[in-house]
């Protein structure tokens, strides 16, 4: 997946670790750790889900990408790398949630 554009942010984030703030809004945002990063995707993910709620596609479009870009950021800031979230994701491909979701009511101890 490396010539993704998900994998290509990544990598252009990643090298703003340590730059100049001044020329770098990533730099800037990684500069004040994870838990401004952490508040910029909580904020990013309300602005989603309030214009799939108002049904406009092109504004849902549009802060899906804000949302992707400092839930990246975030990542970088937590020691998260790209590949570890594609390999949870492969892990789970072609298993119904439904399924996962019984295993951890199970081990929950729901549905006994
Ligand atoms: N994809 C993005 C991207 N998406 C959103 N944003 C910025 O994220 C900010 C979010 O909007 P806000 O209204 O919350 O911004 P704000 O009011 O300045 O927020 P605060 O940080 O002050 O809380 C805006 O300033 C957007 O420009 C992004 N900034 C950068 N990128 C990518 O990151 C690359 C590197 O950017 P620099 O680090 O700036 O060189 C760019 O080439 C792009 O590819």
């Amino acid at each position: 997946m490396n010539d993704h554009i998900l994998d290509r942010l990544a990598a252009t984030i990643a090298s703003r670790q340590g730059g100049d703030p001044e020329t770098s809004y990533t730099a800037k945002l990684l500069a004040k750790g994870p838990v401004k990063s952490a508040q910029k995707v909580g904020e990013e993910a309300v602005e989603v889900a309030i214009e799939a709620a108002r049904g406009d596609a092109e504004a849902l479009a549009s802060e899906s990408a804000d949302l992707l870009y400092h839930l990246l950021v975030l990542w970088t800031a937590a020691g998260v790398t790209p590949d570890r979230v594609w390999a949870k994701l492969e892990a789970r491909e072609g298993t119904s949630g439904l399924a996962e979701k019984a295993a951890r009511g199970q081990a929950n101890g729901e549905g006994e």
